[in-house]
């Protein structure tokens, strides 16, 4: 079912984040040079968020042509709109809200999760973003998203990837893009996620790992443990799965 998983370990988490951001602006302007649009899922999470930091601060930033470039979410956090904790909010504030600003990213590009001011539920949350992702869905068939090219995602110590808890139901969702999440153990409690079809649905999925708390995580997921045990092991990308980890997350960290 799966590509091999490629790890790349940096020093640090500064120097990762640095380094994802590199990556996926070369990715960018490399895909801008053989195809239109570029699909892109941004990650909550502590390195998720750095990276788009230092994707605003590179000066390669202006490299990428923005208009041609759409971003979706790979979870959220089912809170009001702008508050601080959604994943939405902190990308918005670490780069989205500049690209828009300087009239680069067009706003309809940008494709958040609908927050709980807006509506009901998480489930209606995420049937919500379903209609979005099939109105972007490619021809090819399958399940209807967008033809995702890179699929960031960061994990938790207890190897969660978007809201895809260990021993949550949720890792069985079949047939379907999104699902509403309830019993979060990280809070908030609910919260609205892409399935496990829509994430390996991506050509390349990058998983972004820092910290001594994740290296148990991450080895389990590198030697494929049970999904229901470590969410993280079932994020694979159709071309491409890459883990960016730092020294510390990849247990070579003599510190
Ligand atoms: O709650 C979440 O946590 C994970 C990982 O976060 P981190 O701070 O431990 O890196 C994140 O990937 C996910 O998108 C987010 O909603």
């Amino acid at each position: 079912m799966s590509t091999p998983r490629r790890v790349v370990v940096h020093p640090d988490a500064d120097v990762l984040a640095q380094a994802a951001a590199a990556r996926l602006l070369v990715r960018l302007t490399d895909l801008q040079s053989v195809q239109g649009d570029a699909h892109v899922v941004l990650t909550g999470g502590t390195v998720g968020i750095k990276t788009l930091a230092a994707v605003a601060a590179s000066p390669l930033v202006d490299a990428v042509d923005w208009s041609g470039v759409h971003l979706w979410w790979g979870d959220e956090r089912f809170l009001p709109d702008g508050d601080p904790d959604r994943n939405e909010t902190q990308a918005r504030d670490a780069l989205v809200d500049s690209l828009v600003a300087a009239g680069a990213l067009p706003a309809g590009n940008v494709h958040p999760m609908a927050p709980s001011d807006a509506v009901s539920s998480p489930e209606d949350s995420a049937a919500a973003y379903a209609a979005e992702l099939a109105r972007f869905a490619g021809s090819s068939g399958g399940l209807d998203v967008p033809p995702f090219d890179v699929l960031l995602l960061g994990m938790g110590p207890d190897g969660h990837v978007a809201s895809l808890f260990p021993g949550h139901r949720e890792l069985d969702a079949e047939g379907v893009a999104t699902v509403g999440v309830h019993g979060s153990p990280k809070p908030p409690a609910e919260r609205v996620s892409l399935t496990f079809d829509a994430i390996r649905a991506a050509r390349e999925v990058w998983v972004v790992a820092a910290g001594a708390e994740k290296a148990e995580a991450v080895a389990r997921a590198l030697r494929q443990d049970d999904v229901h045990a470590t969410p993280a092991a079932g994020a694979v990308g159709t071309d491409v799965t890459l883990w960016l980890v730092d020294a510390a997350a990849a247990g070579t960290d003599d510190a």
